[in-house]
């Protein structure tokens, strides 16, 4: 049998395999090489897994609330049994990767090499095969990168004085059989504030110590601040803007860690278990980039274009591995761009990732979804035509944006903000899920919604309503004026957008 194949996907992450389909559906010879399991992050240390045990926590905080609500246990206490939430996690991955693999194994001229792939050349690979450690050469007239990203090392010293068992990754988490007595979680990102609530309603005492000013530093200020105040409420302690000095141990076998606070004192805060979410790195190591003149950026990102073709010629890079926004969906649209460009042979233009719309929902409890352009990006991206006061950095007043004789191009700003409280929607307050806020960007010159973000229950959901709104080119006076059904959350926008004027 050759090994020439027209296709070669190197890793089966959320855009490789389904890219490996296509091709093969199409008539071509297509290899897909797997070092791990098929379905990558997503179905098998990601996604998956994380939302099935957020969502045994959700219950635990549902339970615990339900006496708000007139619904009483009146026999037996409430009691965690990580076993069966375990279980449930293992059942739901292994049932999600077994269906990828099946559809993959059922495709015909599709192979599924379980190995490691290394490049010997850009169109040469090599393959060092799980099964027996033997090795293979295969070439191909394209090859594709979906090998994804892995837990980062933790950058902090003296952390070889933690016993391995009690360094956990966001991977490693999932798999404990008892629940830490207090976690420390470094990094305020995504992983760390979902695991930092899911392990605090699993009774676990918390602290998330964050190198930057606030949690979830890509958002706006207030969104990070409500969310800070949500975890607070829920019992986690939150040292911002803190730098970690050194790790060592006590007596007792308590893990230290020694940081300087935002405000320069020296703290120790005391741990059973630390959570290393201090971010990922691309999975390039034993890729050999060099071999095929592949190039990396300083971060070790592969670099593409915006039709995802890498600097070696017939080899493109898809999913987290390539930098950027790293989601399931951008991966899975980055293998729509892939597909639409190699593929299916249309004649319309090429597909790019130029201006795609990237939204995203952090699974914490309220969700934070998230869409567009927060109000600090709008602002860099309009600046206001007369920012008087751009010196000291303040926003310039009303009156500066006036047009006068002395300074006749002074403009106000076109952007605008509508926010609101979610206890101020009739359908939060009947559940009795208040907690959080929503809050839209708008353009006043063009009526346009540049930004949405909604930390609330499911807040994941309104969000989408309000992505496929600006997708469609409805405006926010569409919006406002739109009639949703009552009470469902959706028709809090009539009320989030009536702020901006009833003109
Ligand atoms: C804890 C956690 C929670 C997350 N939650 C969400 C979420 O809620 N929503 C969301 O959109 N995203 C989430 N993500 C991110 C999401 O999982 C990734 O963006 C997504 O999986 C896309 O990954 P990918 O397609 O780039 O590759 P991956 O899914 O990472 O797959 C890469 C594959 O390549 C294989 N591989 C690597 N090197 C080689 C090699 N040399 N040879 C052969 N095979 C190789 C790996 O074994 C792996 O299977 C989460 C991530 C984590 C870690
Ligand atoms: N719901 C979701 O969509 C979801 C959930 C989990 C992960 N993800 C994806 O996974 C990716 C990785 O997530 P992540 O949270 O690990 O990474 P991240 O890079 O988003 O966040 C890491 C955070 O750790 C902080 N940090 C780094 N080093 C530190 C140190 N030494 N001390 C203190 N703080 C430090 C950084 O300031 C940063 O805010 C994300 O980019 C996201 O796209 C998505």
């Amino acid at each position: 049998m050759s090994n020439h194949y027209a296709a070669l996907i190197i890793g089966s992450g959320q855009g490789g395999g389904p890219l490996a389909q296509a091709f093969a559906n199409a008539g071509k010879r297509t290899a897909l090489i797997e070092s791990s399991h098929v379905g990558g992050t997503c179905i098998n240390e990601g996604c998956t897994p994380t939302k099935t045990m957020i969502a045994s926590g959700r219950a635990a905080y549902t339970a615990c609330g339900a006496k708000a609500m007139g619904i009483e246990f009146k026999k037996s206490s409430l009691q965690l049994n990580i076993e069966t939430v375990r279980k449930r996690k293992r059942a739901i991955v292994k049932s999600f990767r077994e269906g990828s693999e099946k559809r993959i194994k059922d495709t015909a001229n599709l192979d599924l090499i379980m190995g490691t792939a290394k490049f010997l050349s850009s169109n040469e690979v090599e393959v060092t095969l799980n099964e027996d450690s033997t090795k293979e050469v295969l070439t191909a007239d394209r090859i594709f990168i979906n090998a994804g990203c892995s837990p980062g090392p933790l950058r902090i010293k003296d952390t070889d004085v933690i016993e391995p068992v009690n360094l956990l990754t966001s991977t490693s988490i999932m798999e404990l059989s008892n629940t830490p007595r207090h976690l420390l979680v470094i990094g305020g990102g995504p992983i760390g504030v979902e695991f930092a609530q899911l392990f605090r309603r699993f009774g676990s005492q918390i602290s998330i110590v964050q190198r930057s000013a606030h949690l979830l530093p890509n958002e706006d200020p207030d969104i990070s601040e409500e969310m800070e105040k949500i975890l607070k409420e829920d019992g986690i302690t939150l040292h911002l803007g803190a730098q970690p000095q050194w790790f060592s141990k006590v007596p007792t076998g308590s893990i230290v860690l020694q940081i300087k606070t935002a405000q320069g004192e020296t703290k120790s805060i005391l741990a059973s278990h630390v959570l290393n979410a201090t971010g990922r790195t691309p999975n390039t190591a034993a890729l050999n980039l060099e071999a095929a003149d592949i190039k990396t950026d300083a971060r070790g990102f592969i670099v593409v274009n915006e039709h995802l073709e890498t600097t070696a010629p017939d080899v493109y890079a898809l999913g987290d591995i390539k930098g950027g926004p790293a989601f399931t969906h951008i991966s899975y649209d980055d293998f729509r761009i892939l597909k639409h460009n190699l593929v299916s042979h249309t004649t319309s233009a090429p597909l790019s990732t130029k201006d795609r719309v990237v939204p995203y929902c952090v699974f914490t409890d309220p969700q934070l979804g998230r869409v567009g352009l927060t109000e600090t990006q709008a602002h860099k991206l309009y600046p206001p035509a007369y920012p008087t006061n751009a010196t000291n950095g303040t926003p310039a007043s009303e009156e500066d944006l006036t047009p006068t004789s002395e300074n006749p191009t002074a403009a106000p700003c076109r952007i605008k903000t509508a926010s609101m409280p979610m206890s101020w929607v009739a359908r939060a307050l009947e559940i009795n899920e208040v907690r959080g806020m929503m809050k839209a960007v708008v353009d006043t010159e063009t009526s346009k919604i540049l930004g949405f973000a909604c930390l609330g229950y499911e807040g994941g959901e309104l969000m989408s309503t309000v992505q496929m709104a600006m997708q469609g080119g409805l405006t926010w006076k569409q919006l406002r004026d739109m009639v949703f059904a009552h009470p469902c959350t959706a028709e809090a926008l009539n009320n989030l957008f009536s702020q901006l004027g009833d003109d």
